[in-house]
């Protein structure tokens, strides 16, 4: 909490939509001083472009970068903050080590925990999704690894995803392979970009899709070498930020929103229907199963 609260008092005062000819004086201004600050927390990498506007985010929860109610957490209010400066109109999403974008939820957090811990990992989960779906920046994911379920989840959040050119890496909402469904909000955001076939069978399959594939299907947008995918979102980002920001913006609004409102009006309703679920002896036994088959795979 201690980093949480240096990284806030490092920022600009609060505003929420930002307007382009606000943001073309600005970076004027940041064009002369070329500032960047970096900043971080114990799980999140934060470098701010100022002259750009644009901040790099890098997740770094190892081994695998799974999301933790911690990570949530941290994640959030990063968000949050970089949502609220002034300087920043633009974020990639990526990690800081590769090979894993992220495998998803901590399933550690879903397993032999109280009712009450699980309604606390749930809404986490909410808020994460919230504020990346709903985020008024352009938002672009480097996916430089493996990038399961509510990874996979992060990265459709995005405007744009860019993806290493790499067979080993797959992405994908695989929630029906460990015995789990994904909720309407993952289905809706999955649907939203590949359409509503091949949300339907990639769900009821748990497919993974190695980045070829994920390409092919339209999960992610681009593919290039593994070392040119920050660079490529960075070139793709300053294409997007040529866009005047409210234009922009309300247009993100207008396609989203939709979407939005069901669990902004449902949210109480979606975590008790988690905490029904995710306490069933079933799904649990379903649960240590597959974190098994993890482990002997590992050995
Ligand atoms: C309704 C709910 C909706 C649910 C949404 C979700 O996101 S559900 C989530 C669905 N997610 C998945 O199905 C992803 C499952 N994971 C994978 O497929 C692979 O781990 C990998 C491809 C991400 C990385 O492969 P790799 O060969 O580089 O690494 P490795 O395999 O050797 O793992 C290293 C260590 O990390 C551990 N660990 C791994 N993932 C998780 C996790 N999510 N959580 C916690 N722990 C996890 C793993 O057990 C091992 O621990 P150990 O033994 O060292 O104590």
């Amino acid at each position: 909490m201690a980093a949480l609260g240096a990284l806030r008092s490092c920022w600009a005062p609060a505003r929420l939509l930002t307007g382009s000819a606000h943001h073309s004086n600005r970076l004027v201004l940041c064009q002369q001083t070329s500032i960047k600050r970096h900043f971080s927390n114990n799980k999140i990498l934060v470098e701010l472009d100022e002259a750009t506007g644009v901040a790099v985010m890098k997740m770094k929860n190892p081994p695998v970068n799974s999301l933790s109610l911690d990570f949530l957490t941290e994640f959030s209010i990063t968000l949050e903050k970089l949502e609220m400066d002034r300087g920043c109109r633009g974020l990639i999403l990526t990690s800081a080590s590769p090979k894993i974008f992220s495998a998803g939820l901590d399933i550690m957090e879903m397993c032999g925990k109280s009712a009450e811990h699980y309604g606390e990992f749930w809404r986490a989960v909410q808020e994460m999704w919230l504020k990346l779906y709903g985020s008024n920046m352009v938002t672009i994911a480097a996916i430089n690894g493996s990038s399961p379920a509510g990874g996979c989840l992060m990265a459709l959040c995005c405007d744009y995803r860019i993806m290493a050119d790499n067979p080993k890496y797959a992405i994908g909402l695989n929630e029906t392979q460990l015995g789990i469904v994904a909720p309407f909000w993952f289905k809706d955001t999955m649907s939203n970009v590949v359409g509503n076939r091949v949300t339907e069978q990639a769900l009821q399959l748990g497919q993974m899709f190695p980045a070829p594939e994920a390409l092919k299907f339209g999960l992610v947008d681009q593919l290039v070498p593994e070392e040119k995918v920050q660079s490529t979102a960075a070139s793709v980002m300053a294409q997007w930020l040529t866009v005047p920001d409210h234009a922009r913006q309300i247009t993100k609004s207008m396609m989203r929103k939709q979407t939005t409102d069901k669990l902004v009006n449902n949210r109480e309703a979606d975590i008790k229907n988690f905490v029904s679920f995710i306490t069933r002896d079933s799904i649990q036994k379903s649960l240590q199963v597959y974190m098994e088959r993890l482990r002997q795979r590992k050995q």
